[in-house]
């Protein structure tokens, strides 16, 4: 296919120029030759030029730096020439070559989702499909060497990879394959797993595959990233079972080749924290992390390197920069830092979902499975018809706590539930949000919280009501997901509109009647209700000033997408919270019964 495919004849010709004028530039700067050198000569990565991340242009293949010349150089000269779109962005990518998990808890699949969390874009070449659950290994089927080889070409030749992982290479065959590839596609990093046992114990690599590894994977590596176990092997089987031995094997394998090593420390007796050790040929740095209790860590290993591989594709200068300047040093374990503190947390937060009934679970890397493990709610348009939205103030002015008039709420009938504080501090939000939704999620009654996206998604609420001088419904949507309901206050047909196309799932449209609930409120009334409804294309609640006296003729404005009301005075300002919510149910019920 041509590219741009709609070119002109004029813009063909600027092309042409400027592709001529940026290689010769190149040429000059003497890149040309460079670049010639990094395709064609094999250089173990740790001799590579320290160059800071992100790849500049200079350092840039050529093909890739052609095209991002002649977009640069028609921006420096001017306004570019309309329809010559060239530019192209560079995304972070990485290259896992790893064995196939079929419970997807480690191996290529634990890096995809790895990377894919981290925002990183992951091609795969798979050396092997294992039969794998929650138990353990019941089956490998190693992939023929010269399809691994195959693989390799058609990601490397094509793809500008910046980062390799490997994870399980079951053969001295395809560690030789892996070899030859990088050696005729160099990438600017390469983070070696030395996967040899899964964490059920199951070999994944023949022992013969040691000294393959020792003699021609370390010497690829940027970092070398073993556990205890592997560590040990690597090491003719030494013994580790304190920090100190760690640090003593960490260098022990550094001199084996790779650039810098990290050895993983979970499985250490002696200690209540999780400790790795990091030795880069000067310096050690001991990292700790409290120790999560959980049955669900299968895939940490190949999800750590995962991440530290995404976070240098990602641009940080972890290893080739390190002896230049302390700076870098930091950057260097700002990366690794962010690389297991993403799997902390995300150990952290799965540590209770159940999968499989083996000894060890996976984890989620998109730390969403909890929350989509069945809160058993699903905002529907119809739960609009009885929105109770509550109010401190009156709940202290009745003497109640606030979880009592939820209660009462709903017991009267009240199908959706608002918290809307205004004065709460963050912390007693999100815990009276926490308390409120035990109490509602028994009766699948949805809960929203008015404004506060970061207390809906601490409390794990069912959706946030927002106004138009809130945080956008389009941002909302982006920060909660899809599932959670987001509602829109909306007094115009254009705000109705644009809650729709900002993905809201329904529409609040008030006040109705004039209210002293809430303050410098405009009154909208019937006529003004009924064209939002009519112009909107999602569900509207109508708000403001309503109560068992005036509602019917709101429900009877004569929009089908009016689906309830929504009042706070009208049953938390009362006595009973139950009797008026319950009252104001059966009048409801009845119009409308009426009106079918
Ligand atoms: C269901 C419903 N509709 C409208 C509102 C008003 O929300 P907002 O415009 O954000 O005003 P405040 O509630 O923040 O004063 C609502 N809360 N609920
Ligand atoms: C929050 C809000 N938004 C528009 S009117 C209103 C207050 C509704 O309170 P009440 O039902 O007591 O009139």
């Amino acid at each position: 296919m041509k590219y741009p495919p709609d070119s002109t004849p004029a813009n063909s010709a600027a092309a042409i120029f400027f592709f001529f004028f940026s290689a010769v530039s190149m040429a000059c700067s003497g890149l040309l030759f460079n670049s010639f050198v990094d395709n064609k000569c094999f250089r173990p990565c740790h001799l590579k030029p320290a160059v800071p991340y992100p790849r500049s242009l200079s350092t840039s293949r050529f093909y890739l730096t052609s095209s991002l010349r002649i977009s640069m150089s028609m921006e420096e000269n001017g306004a570019p020439t309309q329809g010559f779109e060239v530019s192209r962005k560079k995304l972070p990518h990485v290259l896992t070559v790893a064995g196939s998990d079929s419970g997807a808890g480690a191996g290529i699949q634990a890096d995809l989702k790895a990377c894919a969390a981290r925002g990183v874009y992951c091609s795969t070449v798979i050396t092997a499909v294992t039969a794998q659950n929650t138990a353990g290994v019941q089956g490998v089927n190693i992939v023929p060497d010269e399809f691994v080889a195959q693989q390799l070409r058609s990601v490397l030749s094509d793809m500008e990879v910046d980062v390799v992982k490997t994870g399980m290479l079951p053969s001295i065959e395809i560690v030789k394959v892996l070899q030859r590839s990088l050696k005729e596609f160099p990438v600017r990093a390469v983070v070696v797993d030395p996967v040899m046992v899964s964490t059920s114990g199951d070999v994944l690599a023949d022992p013969s595959i040691l000294s393959s590894f020792r003699e021609e994977l370390l010497m690829m590596a940027d970092i070398l990233t073993p556990n205890l176990k592997e560590a040990s092997n690597l090491l003719g089987g030494m013994r580790l079972e304190t920090v100190a031995d760690m640090r003593h094997a960490a260098k022990l394998l550094h001199s084996l080749g790779p650039r810098s090593v990290l050895v993983k420390g979970g499985d250490l007796p002696e200690s209540f924290d999780a400790v790795d050790v990091f030795f880069d040929g000067e310096e050690y740095h001991e990292l700790r992390s409290p120790r999560v209790k959980t049955r669900n860590t299968h895939g940490t290993g190949c999800t750590l390197a995962s991440c530290i591989a995404a976070e240098l594709a990602k641009g940080s200068s972890m290893l080739s920069a390190v002896k230049v300047t302390p700076l870098w040093l930091c950057m260097c374990f700002y990366s690794y830092a962010l690389a297991k503190r993403y799997v902390e947390t995300a150990l952290e937060y799965s540590k209770d979902i159940i999968l499989g009934n083996g000894a060890q679970g996976p984890f989620d890397h998109f730390l969403r499975l909890k929350h989509n493990s069945g809160t058993g709610v699903t905002f529907s348009g119809n739960d609009l018809f009885l929105y109770a939205v509550t109010d401190s103030g009156m709940n202290e002015k009745w003497g109640r706590p606030m979880e009592v008039a939820v209660k009462e709420a709903i017991e009267g009938g009240a199908t959706i539930i608002q918290l809307r504080e205004k004065n709460a501090e963050t912390r007693k939000f999100i815990e009276t949000a926490k308390a409120c939704l035990k109490i509602c999620r028994p009766y699948k009654v949805p809960l929203l919280i008015n404004d506060r996206i970061d207390v809906a998604l601490a409390s794990d609420a069912d959706g946030v009501h927002l106004g138009q001088s809130d945080t956008p419904a389009q941002v909302a949507r982006a920060l909660l997901g899809p599932e959670k309901a987001i509602g829109v206050s909306c007094k115009t047909v254009e705000q109705a509109h644009q809650a729709w196309v900002d993905g809201a799932d329904y529409i609040g449209c008030g006040g109705v009647y004039p209210t002293s609930t809430k303050a410098n409120n405009t009154t909208v009334g019937l006529d003004g209700l009924k064209t939002v409804c009519l112009a909107s294309k999602l569900p509207v609640v109508a708000i403001g000033g309503i109560n068992a006296s005036n509602a019917i003729p709101v429900l009877g404005i004569g929009a089908p997408n009016l689906k309830g009301v929504a009042v706070v005075s009208a049953v938390f300002d009362r006595s009973s919270v139950a009797t008026e919510t319950r009252n104001l149910h059966s009048m409801l019920t009845e119009a409308v019964s009426k009106a079918n």
